[in-house]
């Protein structure tokens, strides 16, 4: 077992404060600063002033893709020797571009999520599309610094908070998928990133009131989840113990219906809760989670009927050949639309 972990993690309210630090001391003097639009608005001027305060060099570059071809050309385009390090900012797509692009360009990354909508802050993991709109999970390597303003997520509107609460919880089934693979197809995964992903969802379930209510220890516990399950990806070499059947629905329906659908943590939520079912697992606990924050718990409420969702679970195990409940059970059209009715077809 060989991994990679970040330097610093800085988490708290007002952290954004260390960041002239932060790249201090991961040497870097010029940043690029990867956003997108409503991020770059509510947050640039602040990064701007705080490292420019500091005599630290700020460039801007707006990305609304994660599109691997467009980035590739992309990363053509940018004038490398201008900046020592890029900072990701935004959502899980910006921090996502920011961590290719640095990984391409060989520069260090630091992460700055201003909303816990997704675990890929503190990953190794990059999540793109090809040109056909399939799944690309490429690991790369962690951001040196994570840098998690609790004030500035705690803004950040609930709808996104919640979806990141479905990547969370979501473990339970990635982790149950990863351990069938162990038992069944006797692949090699570290115990360790196991318990690490397992952590992650039992601390946001156990604490799921707490978290509801938005207050900053719930707000923290569900960033210090996603920290964990980060660390549980770089510990793994690949995304295995924090994706499973689920975020292969959740791929089938970015895939399938491109215009529709919810954000990523709202369908891998959606997707967990038709996975534990499968897996036999009480899959009533991971819905009544859900809907304490009010992420999504049905296939309507990511814009699909049923028919459509049991489509996506259809197309799900096509996507990856990584082992999971799908593709030991080999749903037929019938069983899968059985399963959507069951747990999410309805509301
Ligand atoms: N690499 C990894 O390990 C992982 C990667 N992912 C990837 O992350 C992506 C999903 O992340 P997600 O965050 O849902 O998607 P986005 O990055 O698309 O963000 C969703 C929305 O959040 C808005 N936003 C972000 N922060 C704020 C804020 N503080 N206030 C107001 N609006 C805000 C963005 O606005 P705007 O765009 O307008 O600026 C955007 O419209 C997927 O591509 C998924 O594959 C997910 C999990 C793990
Ligand atoms: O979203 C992820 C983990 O939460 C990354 O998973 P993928 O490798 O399926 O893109
Ligand atoms: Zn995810």
């Amino acid at each position: 077992m060989k991994f990679r972990l970040p330097w610093i993690v800085s988490m708290g309210e007002g952290a954004f404060e260390s960041l002239p630090e932060a790249l201090h001391d991961v040497g870097c003097s010029s940043a690029l600063v990867v956003t997108d639009s409503t991020v770059k608005k509510l947050f640039g001027w602040r990064i701007e002033g705080l490292l420019g305060g500091n005599s630290i060099r700020v460039g801007f570059v707006e990305v609304a893709t994660n599109h691997q071809p467009t980035l590739d050309k992309l990363h053509v385009e940018i004038p490398w020797g201008d900046f020592g390090c890029v900072l990701g900012m935004g959502g899980g797509r910006p921090v996502d571009v920011g961590k290719y692009l640095a990984y391409k360009s060989s520069k260090p990354f630091v992460s700055v999520p201003t909303s816990i909508s997704h675990d890929g802050f503190a990953s190794p993991i990059v999540a793109l599309k090809d040109d056909g709109g399939n799944p690309l999970s490429l690991f790369t390597a962690p951001p040196r610094a994570v840098i998690v303003d609790l004030e500035v997520v705690s803004k950040a509107p609930r709808r996104l908070l919640a979806s990141g609460v479905g990547d969370i919880v979501a473990k339970v089934t990635s982790v149950a998928d990863a351990r069938l693979a162990i038992r069944e197809r006797g692949e090699d995964i570290p115990e360790s990133s196991l318990r690490l992903a397992e952590s992650a969802a039992s601390m946001v379930l156990e604490n799921i009131e707490e978290v509801s209510r938005w207050s900053t220890r719930g707000l923290r516990v569900l960033a210090e989840a996603g920290l964990m399950a980060g660390m549980a990806m770089s510990v793994a070499g690949s995304s295995r113990p924090c994706s499973g059947a689920e975020h292969l629905f959740s791929h089938a329906v970015d895939k399938l219906y491109p215009e529709r659908g919810g954000l990523h943590g709202e369908q891998v939520g959606v997707g967990s809760i038709v996975s534990a079912y499968l897996h036999g697992i009480d899959w009533r606990r991971l819905r009544d989670a859900l809907k304490r924050v009010g992420a999504p718990t049905s296939v309507r409420e990511i814009g699909l009927s049923v028919e459509e969702a049991a489509r996506a679970l259809l197309e799900a195990p096509r996507l990856r050949q990584r082992y999971t409940i799908l593709h030991k059970l080999n749903l037929s059209e019938r069983e899968a639309r059985e399963a959507i009715t069951a747990t999410v077809g309805s509301e």
